[in-house]
């Protein structure tokens, strides 16, 4: 035991006992003496708590006695309130909690103070002796980076230290960061932990026992080492014997990434790392060394670990999942579409002839005076006129999302980044899922997509359509026409990269992201064009997917079956997807609300064209089942757009709500939204339909999690498996030999065997990962 926990043990001890004293025993001489001795003694342990907590002190911390609304400012921060729960029971003490508050999910990026230095302590433990070498190594490692950093940054940060944590006095750096030597040479610290667990008693259970004490000592603020520039802990372990996290992998690891959480008010500087001493640790620690040598220099040059989504420290640490406003991307979601600006109805009835008349000169509307980060928009004139009409062109177009419109606003605080004037990108759920090891989104189980390594973004924000479950929030614009200033594609791929890796980064103090997934996550694989909007409305499409297919990123473009003629140019996509809303006329005109007034044979034409390309590029038919609009007595007519398309996949899918108040608008509610066993009737009777018709397809796999089943044709399947997986591999070389026009079948690219978890009847989720409710909280398998 060390000295600090007797110490802190016997100081509450001691006033429970003086309070027993005066409430509970008649007062003699000797006890009022004893008592006054106690309180002087009590009074001694306070003065020499608070001593030993210079930083706290100095920012204004109150006592308990003296509660003031002020949190000590963090530095470069803004002083955050105190909140002060009122006394509960008559008797106790009285407890305050001070909490950082949230600000706004965004920390401060602040300019660094060239009067501090920053220290980098890298504290360990070590039984066995491998993290203590580890340890050197690592120290090493860092010097040697250090050196290589310009004059400035190498000034900034003192040279790292290593402390063995079965040295050190954890009140001198676990109850207040540590004073600097020289009062007039300020030192901000970073705080890196290598860690190896012991599921025996150890020098780790002392270190967790403190920082437990630490947060729940009344007498001090519950995050007392918020004044850190961070801290990042990375765990060693043992996969043999503790082959998972629920066995007991690193699991003191992750103890200390907890706590240390709470303790500096969720400054987790970089994920939590892990590493097998006997397989990956080698691999692992020079991932997390690389994230934090990273952060380290974003540290140095900003002066602040930059903007993040809020981590953790909360007071439970809660796993919390961000529920506002958080719908699950990449799904259907209903919103209230009937909010619509006059100026945008105006707009539907305005031209209506498709993209056909392509490559007018246009002057642009570029505002001149506008702060151009971006190159120019392409001068040329898209807008689509009507055959009919003698209107002439406009001379200057407009863009699509201007900075100032409601739309660019509404779009942001959804968490768009919005690129250029007429793209979008957004980190989905489902990426942050994957990050933190809760699963990736369905197209993992089917085509073996990484949900955090895909960007789901779109080149237009704008669309034809106006479908009761777009979650496009009324705000979007609608037109059948390109009437905007066009942005060229380098410009827009550049943009979205950036954006993407941008809104990841801000995951980095996110409880739970875990720093392999994260690493990975630097590295886009995959781009799903399916976000708002419809993209081949974009007239550079092509070349936007020449872009992504030169970086080896996958593409899965969606399309509204709309635009006959740009799906007919369309080159090669990884995956080419037409939404199929209704299997009628009058069903799609009313789920759909097409802008096209010749919407359906558009769609027919667009069902031709897929069955055209199914022998050259993977055509998915996506089906979204609303309740009440587009599933009862429509089994036969799916099958006859089927029949007529002949799609490799078919994926149905059950609407998604998205709750809010807008949503009813639609016409929609809960009521609309299919339980899974409806939509696996659903799947079966069109199968039996299928088959029926001797059409050769099956049902292949399931995510029940995300209420989507996939039925696949019989050429994916190869000696009774199911192989609908992609090889990716494969398919960037077919395309580097061949060209995006080139001969090749998808069954060149046809990935390995379907995981059997991911077949129908099995479920669908990665037995990897672990499943959590909407709260965050684990589901145990059944
Ligand atoms: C007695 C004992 C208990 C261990 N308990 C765990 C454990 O609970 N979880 C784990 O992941 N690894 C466990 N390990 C593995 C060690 O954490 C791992 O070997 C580590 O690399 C040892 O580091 P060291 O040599 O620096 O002490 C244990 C090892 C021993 C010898
Ligand atoms: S495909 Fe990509 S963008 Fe779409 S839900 Fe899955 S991970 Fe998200």
């Amino acid at each position: 035991m060390n000295g600090f926990q007797g110490y802190r043990s016997g100081a509450i001890g001691s006033s429970e006992g003086v309070l027993e004293l005066w409430h509970n025993h008649r007062l003699s001489i000797l006890s009022v003496a004893a008592s006054i001795l106690m309180l002087i003694l009590l009074g001694l342990s306070w003065f020499r708590k608070h001593e030993a907590s210079p930083v706290i002190l100095e920012r204004g911390m109150p006592s308990t006695k003296t509660a003031t609304t002020e949190q000590p400012p963090v530095r470069e921060e803004k002083a955050v309130p105190l909140r002060v729960t009122p006394k509960e029971t008559t008797d106790g003490p009285r407890r305050i909690k001070g909490e950082p508050r949230k600000p706004n999910g965004l920390r401060t990026v602040s300019k660094p103070n060239p009067e501090r230095r920053i220290q980098v302590l890298v504290f360990y433990s070590s039984l066995t002796g491998t993290t203590e070498k580890i340890a050197s190594g690592f120290l090493e490692t860092l010097k040697a980076s250090l050196e290589e950093q310009d004059f400035e940054l190498r000034e900034s940060i003192l040279e790292p230290q290593v402390l063995d944590l079965a040295q050190v006095d954890y009140d001198e750096y676990f109850i207040s960061p540590p004073k600097p030597e020289d009062p007039n040479s300020p030192v901000d610290y970073l705080y890196l932990f290598l860690l190896p667990s012991y599921n025996i008693d150890t020098i780790n259970e002392n270190l967790l026992e403190h920082l437990k004490e630490t947060h729940h000592d009344f007498r001090i603020d519950t995050a007392p080492l918020s004044g850190l520039l961070g801290y990042s802990v990375f765990g060693l372990g043992d996969r043999e014997g503790w082959p998972t996290e629920e066995d007991g992998f690193c699991f003191q690891a992750k103890e200390v990434d907890k706590w240390m959480a709470k303790l500096t008010g969720r400054k987790r500087a970089y994920p939590l790392g892990m590493g097998d001493s006997k397989r990956d640790l080698t691999e692992r620690l020079s991932e997390w060394t690389d994230g934090v040598r990273d952060v380290l220099k974003l540290i140095a040059s900003t002066g602040s670990l930059g903007e993040g989504v809020p981590g953790s420290g909360d007071a439970d640490e809660s796993d919390y999942e961000e529920a506002s406003g958080e719908e699950d991307d990449d799904v259907e979601v209903m919103i209230d579409e009937s909010a619509l600006s006059r100026k945008q109805k105006k707009a539907r009835g305005g031209n209506i002839d498709d993209l056909e008349d392509l490559g007018r000169i246009m002057k642009s509307s570029q505002d001149d005076s506008k702060p151009s980060n971006k190159a120019a928009p392409i001068a040329v004139d898209f807008t689509t006129y009507s055959k009919r009409s003698s209107k002439k062109p406009p001379q200057s177009a407009k863009e699509m999302v201007p900075k100032e419109s409601p739309t660019y606003k509404s779009l942001t605080k959804q968490g768009y980044s919005i690129v250029g004037s007429h793209s979008g990108v957004k980190i989905c759920r489902w990426t942050k899922s994957a990050l933190r090891g809760r699963g990736s989104c369905y197209k993992f189980s089917f085509y073996g997509i990484a949900s955090h390594q895909c960007m789901e973004t779109t080149p237009s924000l704008s669309c034809s359509n106006k479908c009761v479950f777009c979650w496009r929030h009324g705000t979007n614009p609608v037109g059948t026409t390109w009437r905007w200033v066009v942005d060229p594609p380098d410009l827009i791929f550049s943009g979205v990269k950036a954006g993407h890796y941008q809104k990841i980064k801000m995951m980095r103090g996110v409880p739970g992201v875990r720093a392999e997934r994260f690493a990975e996550a630097m590295r886009i694989r995959h781009c799903a064009l399916s976000l708002v909007g419809e993209p081949i409305f974009y007239p550079y499409i092509n070349e936007f997917l020449a872009m992504l297919h030169g970086e080896r990123i996958s593409s899965f473009l969606v399309c509204n079956a709309q635009h006959p003629d740009q799906l007919a140019a369309l080159k090669a996509v990884t995956q080419l997807y037409v939404s199929i809303d209704a299997s009628n006329k009058e069903s799609l005109r009313k789920i759909d609300r097409p802008l096209h007034r010749d919407f359906w044979e558009r769609f027919q034409r667009c069902l031709d064209i897929l069955r055209e390309k199914r022998f050259k590029q993977r055509t998915v038919f996506r089906l979204t089942l609303v309740k009440g609009f587009n599933v009862d007595d429509e089994v036969q007519g799916y099958a006859d757009l089927v029949e007529k398309g002949l799609p490799c996949f078919v994926e149905i899918k059950g609407v998604t709500y998205c709750g809010t108040s807008t949503s009813a608008g639609a016409g929609l509610s809960m009521a609309n939204v299919p339980f899974y066993a409806e939509v696996t009737d659903f799947v079966e009777a069109l199968d039996a339909e299928l088959r029926k018709r001797g059409l050769g397809y099956g049902i292949a796999a399931e995510h029940a999690h995300s209420c989507c089943v996939l039925i696949a044709s019989e050429r994916f399947r190869v000696d009774g498996r199911w192989h609908t997986r992609i090889d990716y591999q494969r398919f960037f070389e077919l395309l580097e030999e061949r060209g995006a026009d080139g001969e090749w079948t998808p069954e060149d690219y046809m990935g390995p065997e379907t995981p059997e978890w991911a077949t129908w009847g099995n479920g669908g989720f990665d037995p990897r990962d672990d499943r959590v409710d909407r709260k965050g909280r684990k589901i145990e398998a059944a």
